[in-house]
């Protein structure tokens, strides 16, 4: 197997009477071979102008692209050996799932008809598509499309797989078992994948690395865990997470605090100059109800769940609202005045101004 970098990758797209759109503003990766990155951001962010760029579906403005050291950039898509699973599936509706799968392999020639048979039964097999081979795509499920465009991408043996938002049809339950099939098959096979996705469940469960993007730029490239303790900045903190960070807004003061609101301080991880504009950002889980001297609140709105609940309280005076997880036994009612307490420990800190993280 082999790796995959991206130098300074930019893109442009120009139209006559149309103001340039800048999709793509020079991203730097480097993917170690057999490793998962998720490239994940919302909408319009460039994650598929990216995918389509190292595909060679789309042509690069500026940068490189290497795949096990050589450059492809100049390469058509046939000559790159780049494997792609896209949300749409493009499958083709005449042909059998068998076919499909053949369909790669013969144009690329050089292969004799038993060495297609043997390749296209080794990866059904593989992706759990035996049982489906003389199937026709119209009768299929949206999972089993799904797995037929991966195993369609994974039969040409490439050196690199993309997978464009391949959960994205699914319902819920085929969701999470499509999910855990995907992460099996990438191990066992050990391809350098970029999995491109809107959905951060689906990149902080499969990817070993993430990389976060907005607006062509990548803001923060890290494992999940990094990713989600350690937030660069505003933007990531707020991405990634369910339900969302409180980001609240509030200036330091002397002695290690920030004032929230006149009734409202709270502790810092970091020391911050005095009077700096701050944003505090605490997530659920990090947050709990307190007997004893913890921050004054208000109860908005509590909603009970079978294993935990979450609360929304409106700190005094504080203009943004806070959720706090709940135990499953806890009842709050509307307007009830109850005191939290936040775990330093996890607590963010970022500049106003700039949104970049205090560390
Ligand atoms: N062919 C094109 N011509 C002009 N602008 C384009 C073209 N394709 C994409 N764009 C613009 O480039 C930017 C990035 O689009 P891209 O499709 O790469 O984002 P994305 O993150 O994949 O979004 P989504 O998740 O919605 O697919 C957007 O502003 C989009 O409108």
């Amino acid at each position: 197997m082999t790796g995959l970098e991206l130098r300074e990758l930019r893109k442009t797209y120009r139209s006559r009477g149309r103001p340039a759109v800048d999709a793509v503003r020079g991203i730097d990766l480097n993917l170690g071979s057999g490793e998962l990155l998720g490239l994940l951001g919302p909408s319009g962010c460039g994650k598929s102008t990216t995918l389509r760029m190292i595909a060679g579906l789309e042509p690069v403005t500026g940068g490189d692209i290497l795949v096990g050291g050589a450059s492809v950039v100049e390469r058509p898509a046939q000559q790159r050996n780049i494997g792609v699973a896209f949300e749409n599936y493009a499958l083709y509706p005449p042909l059998s799932v068998a076919e499909n799968l053949a369909f790669g392999l013969k144009a690329r020639g050089r292969r004799t008809r038993g060495d297609v048979d043997r390749k296209v039964k080794e990866i059904a097999e593989r992706v759990g598509l035996t049982d489906l081979l003389d199937a026709r795509p119209a009768g299929l499920s949206s999972g089993q499309k799904q797995r037929v465009s991966l195993a369609r991408a994974l039969v040409r043996e490439p050196d690199v797989l993309l997978l464009d938002e391949p959960l994205s049809h699914l319902d819920a339950a085929q969701r999470d078992t499509t999910r855990r099939e995907l992460k099996r098959i990438q191990k066992d096979l050990g391809h350098t994948t970029i999995l491109v996705t809107h959905d951060q469940e689906e990149a902080l469960s499969l990817a070993d690395r993430i990389a976060v993007m907005k607006d062509g730029v990548i803001q923060q490239l890290g494992t999940p865990y990094e990713i989600y303790d350690n937030p660069a900045n505003v933007f990531v903190a707020d991405f990634v997470g369910e339900p969302a960070i409180a980001l609240l807004p509030g200036i330091a003061d002397r002695d290690g605090h920030a004032r929230l609101s006149d009734a409202v301080r709270i502790a810092l991880p970091v020391p911050v100059d005095a009077g700096r504009e701050v944003v505090v950002g605490i997530r659920p889980e990090d947050v709990r109800l307190t007997a004893e001297d913890g921050l004054p609140a208000r109860v908005v709105a509590h909603e009970p769940l079978l294993e935990s609940g979450i609360a929304t309280l409106a700190l005094d005076g504080a203009e943004r609202h806070l959720l706090v997880l709940t135990d499953p036994e806890v009842r709050l009612a509307h307007d009830e005045r109850v005191r939290v307490a936040a775990d330093l420990q996890h607590t963010h800190v970022f500049d106003a101004e700039t949104g970049e993280a205090l560390r």
